[in-house]
């Protein structure tokens, strides 16, 4: 089957528009492998002090016989579900690294929040910057220079995109992400909603409450919805950073040990001192970028990565934006029904077939760049194969099978929407985007007066006084990069749950973040301009009807365009300070959109390289 003529425009536009800030990445990462970061310029004493806590046998080989050393960026911590297993991995990636005739070193760690914890607290605010935070504790690690290639351990929220950030302008390492699988399934995510519900109505007492979170986050592993991490593993295989079908094994099985073994020689023989060199500036092409953004449509990804693709790609001299992602969306059918798009789970979605028969179905229609490099030695076509343990407890791949249930996971042929599950919503109060694949088809269009609110909390308090027992757009201002860093307002899902359950008509509309499990209510999200620059959201009053219509693609205010033009925009209240926040006031100064990818780092590093232009030299002589 020949390439959709749309997946190749957008395509083409995409290299158009990133010519010049392509050239220049890829010329600077030239750079770095040939006068940057590299053993090989250490001085005796750079190295001494670099091998000094390595055992004897390391030592000779890291410094008498040059053998391919790999970076180890861990993002351990055991608060996040998904990162404790990692405590063990670098003890064991170590004696992998040794079979083949390598050694590893933990480069560094980034630290690693968890969103379920910070979830509605202050905390969250630090969320979103916390993934440049990553980035720049990944530069800082990989800045020994000791390494022939990057294994990244991590998993959730902006863990992935932050590591990916940071090892991108690192681009001349050949790198992977490894991850280390979902926890074993618990209390059904539609449940735990069920019940947080009845909480929330005052029909549940707190114990009872406590009782079904605990049986839902119940170990280690990740958690079992579709949410942002588990997005984050479809980008990496999508992108052809992760070894074939490594996503959804589940944690701490002989697989999922198998897998990290195999990945861990696969780096090796993709180093810079390996058979085959691939370094991660090649891997991560336009053609891998579309290849990511396909596979968010197609599988009803999470709304994040609309801010993170743009953010990782931006980071390799690609610009996206979210027009591509619209066009993308059009052409691409919805494949999964997967939490909080369906009642299933990634486990359930992984028996089915997972990521192999997506990434089968999509190639087969001639969605995705088969040509686009990757990791592994046959390209994308490889991660259309299914990883079982073999005789000899490696891992062996066959074929992906068509989907074993129908109702979770369905071919090209018969999807469950024949556009992608992410739109673009735009009008007269900006763009945003909205998850269509989670919503019921009788609430993707709704007009309804709106009731503005500066705060999370002030909604949920509205919403016990029976104010919101109507028709009703609620629309939460201020919640934007530059308001006050753009958290996630997942939150309130279980208070507009309740009143959407009740038949009334509701939708959200925010310059903030939803979380990668938020479905079900209609939402359009990282609306921009934000209110605190004076976007049009700014401009709502109480009572104003909005229309928000996923059909059409609107999100208008219907009010007098006279009236509309006279108004001026409220300036949102900024809680800036309490829980660390004052902190990132450079952050928030500095952030750019959400569709540029929010990061104020990427933001003011293209603002420098700009002034450098294509004189690498001079931007680099010391
Ligand atoms: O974007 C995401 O996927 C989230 O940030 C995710 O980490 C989530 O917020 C929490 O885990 C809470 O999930 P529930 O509250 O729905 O259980």
């Amino acid at each position: 089957m020949s390439l959709n003529s749309v997946v190749e425009s957008v395509t083409s536009r995409i290299i158009e528009r990133s010519k010049t800030s392509r050239r220049r990445y890829l010329t600077l990462m030239e750079r770095n492998r040939e006068k940057g970061a590299d053993r090989s310029r250490l001085t005796c004493g750079n190295l001494a002090h670099a091998v000094a806590a390595s055992s004897a046998a390391d030592k000779q080989e890291l410094v008498f016989e040059q053998r391919p050393n790999l970076g180890i960026i861990t993002t351990y911590n055991d608060m996040l579900s998904a990162h404790e297993p990692y405590g063990r991995y670098p003890e064991q990636m170590k004696v992998f690294a040794r079979e083949v005739g390598a050694t590893a070193q933990v480069a560094g760690g980034a630290p690693a929040m968890c969103d379920g914890v910070t979830q509605g607290q202050e905390g969250m605010d630090l969320s979103l910057f916390s993934r440049d935070v990553i980035a720049q504790s990944t530069a800082v690690g990989l800045s020994h220079a000791m390494y022939d290639g990057v294994a990244l351990l991590g998993i959730c929220d902006k863990i992935v995109p932050g590591l990916l950030m940071g090892a991108l302008r690192f681009g001349h390492l050949p790198g992977m992400l490894i991850p280390s699988g979902p926890m074993t399934s618990g209390l059904p995510n539609k449940e735990k909603v069920r019940v947080r519900q009845l909480y929330v109505q005052g029909k549940i007492g707190k114990d009872e409450l406590m009782k079904a979170e605990m049986a839902s986050y119940h170990s280690e592993g990740t958690c079992t919805f579709y949410g942002t991490a588990n997005t984050n593993q479809m980008m990496a295989e999508f992108l052809g950073l992760m070894m074939p079908d490594s996503s959804f094994i589940p944690v701490d099985t002989p697989l999922r040990q198998a897998m990290t073994r195999a990945s861990v020689h696969r780096l090796v023989e993709i180093s810079n001192k390996g058979k085959n060199p691939r370094p991660m500036a090649e891997v991560v092409n336009e053609k891998a970028i579309v290849n990511a953004i396909v596979g968010l449509m197609a599988t009803g990804g999470s709304t994040n990565h609309t801010i993170h693709i743009p953010a990782v790609a931006r980071a390799a001299g690609i610009i996206v934006n979210w027009e591509d992602f619209s066009e993308l969306s059009a052409v691409v059918p919805t494949l999964c029904k997967v939490y909080p798009s369906g009642p299933s789970d990634v486990n359930k979605f992984n028996e089915v077939g997972g990521l192999p028969t997506v990434i089968s179905e999509l190639a087969g229609a001639g969605l995705l760049h088969r040509d686009a490099p990757t990791i592994s030695e046959n390209g994308l076509d490889d991660y259309a194969k299914r990883a079982l343990m073999g005789n000899d407890k490696n891992v062996v791949y066959t074929p992906a099978k068509p989907s074993s249930d129908l109702e979770i996971l369905r071919g090209a042929k018969e999807p469950f929407h024949p556009v992608g599950g992410i739109q673009l919503l735009q009008g007269n109060l900006g763009r945003g985007v909205y998850k269509s694949s989670a919503v019921a088809d009788n609430l993707l269009t709704i007009e309804a007066p709106a009731r503005v609110f500066q705060s999370q909390t002030a909604v949920k308090e509205a919403q016990k006084a029976g104010e919101l027992h109507r028709d009703v757009v609620v629309i939460v201002i201020g919640q934007g990069p530059r308001g006050n860093g753009m958290p996630e307002l997942h939150n309130l899902i279980p208070s507009l749950g309740v009143e959407l359950d009740q038949g009334f008509k509701i939708a959200l509309v925010t310059d903030g973040r939803l979380s990668g499990a938020s479905g079900k209510v209609p939402a359009v999200v990282h609306v921009g301009p934000e209110a605190q620059v004076g976007g049009p959201l700014a401009k709502v009053r109480d009572g104003d009807v909005i229309r928000v219509c996923a059909r059409t693609g609107k999100l208008e205010a219907l009010v007098d365009e006279k009236e509309w033009a006279a108004r001026t925009p409220t300036k949102p209240h900024r809680a800036t300070a309490g829980t660390g926040r004052e902190l990132f006031a450079l952050m928030r100064e500095a952030a750019p959109s959400a569709e540029e990818g929010a990061s104020p780092m990427l933001f003011m590093m293209d603002r420098e390289l700009e002034e450098i232009g294509d004189d690498v030299e001079k931007g680099t002589e010391v």
